[in-house]
């Protein structure tokens, strides 16, 4: 059947209705798994453990172009969201090592766990973070700043530092700039045939708004348990470098590809 206009109503109908569901950020549309950005972090606690590890072991987790600085240096840290716009409170560990990128800092995050399904999902299938889903704890035990992950129910890693020990007041516009090291993630994805990869690409996530409110030092242990589900001891601790516990705010939103694997290997 013609519309007056010659225009078949099927498929103008059809046209329309796509347009609907193309304004929904991502699925399902009757309730997206999460908003669009930006996700603005207020009073983010963060527990960060430094530590060295094994040459082998990073090598083994560092993708080319990226270089593992020297030091073999991993971080292991907590962040207890306390108000987020959009994804609401949640608990995050993410495990990083520090990597150069055409010659400068930069911190590459290799895998993390999150307790929330909609930052998880964000996260992973925008930006490209290698989250998965645990159950991170962080919390204040006497006097003990305690970060703990379960994978499970059973328990893979624990970090403890003395809470607010060593006030570090005097460094805050320092560390504030650390905070903003450009962060790099690898982004995975494969196509429908479930074989062809579709998206790979070395991603500099966008941090926004940093202001640090507060930091502190003092000494730090870490103690991990091999997991084939949750491998955060596949990096083991040699020794704790430092530990530090932040009280800051950011912006998430974005991101920017700094390196395409598909387009670079194309013939
Ligand atoms: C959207 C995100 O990627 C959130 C996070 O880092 O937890």
């Amino acid at each position: 059947m013609r519309s007056l206009t010659g225009e078949s109503p099927v498929v103008a109908g059809a046209a329309s209705r796509t347009d609907k569901f193309l304004q929904y950020p991502v699925m399902p549309t009757l309730r997206p798994a999460y908003p669009r950005g930006p996700w603005h972090y207020k009073d983010m606690h963060q527990l960060v453990v430094t530590y060295e590890s094994t040459a082998e072991a990073v090598r083994a987790v560092v993708p080319a172009p990226l270089q593992p600085a020297d030091g073999n240096r991993v971080t292991i840290e907590w962040r207890r969201m306390s108000e987020v716009s959009g994804f609401g409170p949640y608990t995050e560990v993410g495990h990083s090592v520090a990597c150069t990128f055409e010659g400068k800092p930069a911190i590459y995050v290799f895998q993390a766990f999150l307790d929330s399904e909609s930052p998880t999902l964000a996260g992973r299938e925008i930006l490209g973070f290698p989250k998965r889903y645990g159950e991170p704890d962080l919390k204040t035990v006497r006097e003990v700043l305690t970060g703990t992950l379960n994978y499970g129910g059973v328990q893979v890693a624990l970090a403890t530092m003395p809470y607010r020990a060593v006030d570090l007041s005097d460094r805050l516009a320092e560390i504030e700039q650390e905070l903003q090291t450009t962060q790099l993630v690898l982004k995975l994805l494969p196509d429908v045939d479930n074989h062809t990869p579709k998206v790979a690409q070395l991603i500099r996530v966008g941090i926004y708004n940093v202001r640090l409110k507060g930091a502190w030092g003092g000494p730090a242990e870490l103690f991990t348990v091999p997991h084939v589900g949750c491998p955060v001891a596949a990096l083991p601790v040699v020794r704790v470098l430092e530990g530090r516990q932040h009280l800051w705010d950011m912006t998430l939103s974005d991101g920017q590809v700094v390196h395409d694997y598909l387009e670079t290997e194309r013939p």
